[in-house]
């Protein structure tokens, strides 16, 4: 493969409803689609799940343009790329900048499976060919508010519901919601939020029948998070602290938690989110696949990335309706009953609609 004309699209898609989690709300999503293109014709696409702050993880959508435009399309464009597990090692010597690399990694890797006429889940080496979805659900000012989204996400077949805690708003939160739904897969997601002083507040979710407590301290922890993990019998996930293969290791070895969710952007791409994969394979970690409330480029990619074997417990991976009045690629994301059917065609499987794209495009950029 050969990159010709690289596209960067910024682009401003504004979601139905808000999203809180415990540091901030999210509405306006500002993010940065890549389409590569090589000399056969074909295009590859990738998306930058990035936000506009840097709330969530130390890159935004400002900087990450600047680290593709500036470091990693002069890396690969006009150069033979073999295999997209390439990419890595080219990447390497520039530090962290994941969601960038992930980005432009994933448009190649959509490229490579198109030029090889297998799905993209074929080339990462899936064996599902359909995957178990849950939902994720933002903090609410109304409790009511928040029991009635689970009922409506529940009736709607999702495997799971996952709701975000922050001081102040979880064991009371988490009691009344189990009053309601006793046997309901229910799992909460602090975004790293409490200390090991608020030990006591965590060890009272035990009672709960968690399926686990996501990420509920400092990102990039795993010391803590080991000693919390003897402290409670919930399964601690981490999130905000697996950024590479070697952070997986580390927190296998440390037993920093029980499952890992898998974010490809936050590892760095598909390559090292394949890795990672077959690393916790061995050691018995499970994982799921979360989400960044992404357009349809980036949920296809998820999609693929979950028929993996090892992602046993259902993920982020909602329909597209559930944020979109209109998403970008064709068909849309249609979970049915939990359940959303693995693309067969080549690449990502589904067609972008770049109409669709221009029309919320605020900065493009062609780079030859
Ligand atoms: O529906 C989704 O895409 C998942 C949303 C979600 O939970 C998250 C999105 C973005 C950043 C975080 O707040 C977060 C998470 O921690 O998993
Ligand atoms: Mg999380």
């Amino acid at each position: 493969m050969k990159l010709k004309e690289i596209n960067l699209y910024k682009v401003s898609m504004r979601m139905k409803n808000p999203f809180t989690t415990s540091f901030g709300t999210e509405q306006n999503r500002k993010f940065i689609l890549v389409e590569v293109k090589d000399d056969q014709e074909l295009t590859g696409w990738g998306e930058c799940v990035t936000t506009e702050r840097p709330l969530y993880i130390e890159e935004f959508t400002d900087s990450s343009w600047v680290m593709l435009e500036k470091f990693l399309i002069p890396l690969v464009l006009n150069r033979e790329i073999g295999h997209p597990d390439e990419l890595q090692k080219d990447f390497s010597p520039y530090k962290r900048n994941n969601l960038a690399k992930s980005a432009i990694e994933g448009a190649v890797w959509d490229l490579y499976a198109k030029s090889k006429g297998i799905s993209l889940s074929e080339a990462l080496g899936g064996a599902k060919n359909e995957i178990e979805v849950g939902v994720s659900l933002g903090i609410e000012d109304n409790i009511q508010d928040l029991l009635e989204n689970i009922q409506q996400k529940s009736d709607e077949g999702y495997r799971r519901i996952k709701i975000k805690i922050k001081p102040g708003k979880d064991v009371e939160v988490i009691d009344q919601v189990r009053q309601r739904f006793p046997d309901l897969p229910l799992m909460v997601d602090a975004n790293s939020a409490y200390t090991l002083e608020d030990l006591p507040t965590l060890k009272e979710m035990d009672k709960y029948n968690l399926m686990m407590i996501e990420q509920p301290l400092t990102a990039g922890d795993l010391i803590d998070h080991a000693k919390l993990q003897k402290e409670v019998e919930t399964p601690i996930c981490l999130d905000e602290s697996i950024h590479s293969y070697e952070d997986a290791r580390q927190a296998i070895e440390l037993g920093s938690g029980k499952i890992i969710n898998m974010k490809v952007g936050r590892v760095g791409g598909l390559t090292q989110a394949k890795k990672i994969h077959g690393l916790c394979q061995e050691a018995n970690i499970p994982l799921w696949c979360g989400g960044m409330l992404e357009s349809g480029v980036g949920r296809a990619h998820n999609i693929a990335i979950t028929s993996l074997a090892n992602f046993t417990l259902p993920g982020d991976t909602a329909s597209s309706s559930r944020y979109w009045e209109k998403d970008i690629i064709e068909p849309e994301v249609v979970v049915d009953n939990g359940l959303l059917q693995v693309p067969t065609k080549p690449g990502i499987g589904f067609e972008v609609n770049l109409d669709e794209v221009l029309k919320h495009t605020i900065e493009h950029k062609t780079f030859h």
